[in-house]
């Protein structure tokens, strides 16, 4: 069984057991339901944006230990501060280290900033968790789901009025699963079944993706240069975790980023053409 399946597997069991403790109807009533969720489509193509959706992740299955000792909410505020345009919080503990908490903390220390719920999303019950704890956006991996079960997910989520992001990483995977429910499409630079992460994967798969998709490239980015060969390509969003959470002061590396993204092209902004 490849990491990626065990995940899965094990997300299963936690799901029924959270199922067990809070029923459908008690996450309803959260007061977050009542909340209208704002659009990371919207904040990652805005003229002045800067595309980032920052990390929040204490450690991973690749890396181990990332950063155990920062708070959310301070480095969330931090990362929103330095430029981010949209958060992207962890919430699967056994792997990961999030928390449910991590999600609230972020959301209520952010109130402005649209925020990922990432974790493995199997279930309708995931979605329903997701709005409760103040998300405006979901993960869908396509290596661990169906067509079927994209579309469907990506339907409820659009009822709650969450959107998504599919996550893909590669032709097949884009091919099989793209459907018109989703709002962006996110490339993982890292196979989640071997760890291994290349930026040629986002480079391949950019002009497959139908210009009504936000175009995000995911993991293993570090430095301004591949951001604006990456954004030459077609993307505009940048999801980046460990490079900012491996610092002492995750948003203080964020910060660095876009002074060095500015620096490169003083015009750096989403709606200019390099
Ligand atoms: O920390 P990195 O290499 O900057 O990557 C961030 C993000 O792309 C990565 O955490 C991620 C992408 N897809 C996922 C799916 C599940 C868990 C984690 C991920």
């Amino acid at each position: 069984m490849n990491i990626l399946e065990q995940i899965v597997q094990h997300k299963r069991s936690e799901v029924a057991q959270r199922r067990a403790g809070t029923s459908a109807r008690e996450l309803e009533q959260h007061p977050s339901f009542k909340r209208t969720p704002l659009s990371a489509r919207q904040a990652i193509t805005a003229a002045d944006s800067t595309g980032i959706i920052a990390e929040f992740k204490r450690k991973s299955p690749s890396k181990g230990i990332i950063n155990a000792s920062v708070s959310v909410a301070e480095t969330t505020k931090g990362y929103v501060q330095a430029g981010a345009a949209c958060l992207s919080v962890l919430t699967d503990e056994p792997y990961f280290g999030g928390t449910p908490d991590d999600l609230l903390a972020a959301r209520q220390a952010n109130p402005a900033t649209p925020i990922l719920r990432k974790d493995f999303i199997i279930d309708p019950y995931q979605l329903l968790e997701a709005k409760a704890w103040g998300a405006d956006l979901i993960l869908l991996i396509a290596a661990c789901l169906s067509p079927e079960e994209v579309s469907s997910l990506s339907r409820l989520a659009h009822d709650l009025g969450l959107e998504v992001l599919l996550e893909v990483h590669d032709e097949d995977e884009l091919d099989r699963t793209l459907t018109d429910t989703v709002d962006l499409v996110g490339v993982n630079n890292r196979n989640l079944k071997t760890f291994v992460t290349s930026v040629d994967t986002s480079l391949r798969l950019a002009e497959r993706i139908p210009d009504t998709f936000v175009r995000v490239t995911e993991s293993g980015l570090q430095d301004a240069a591949t951001m604006l060969m990456l954004r030459e390509a077609g993307y505009q969003g940048f999801l980046i975790g460990e490079a900012f959470m491996r610092t002492p002061s995750p948003a203080d590396a964020l910060a660095g980023l876009v002074a060095d993204l500015r620096r490169q092209t003083p015009s750096f902004t989403n709606n200019h053409t390099l």
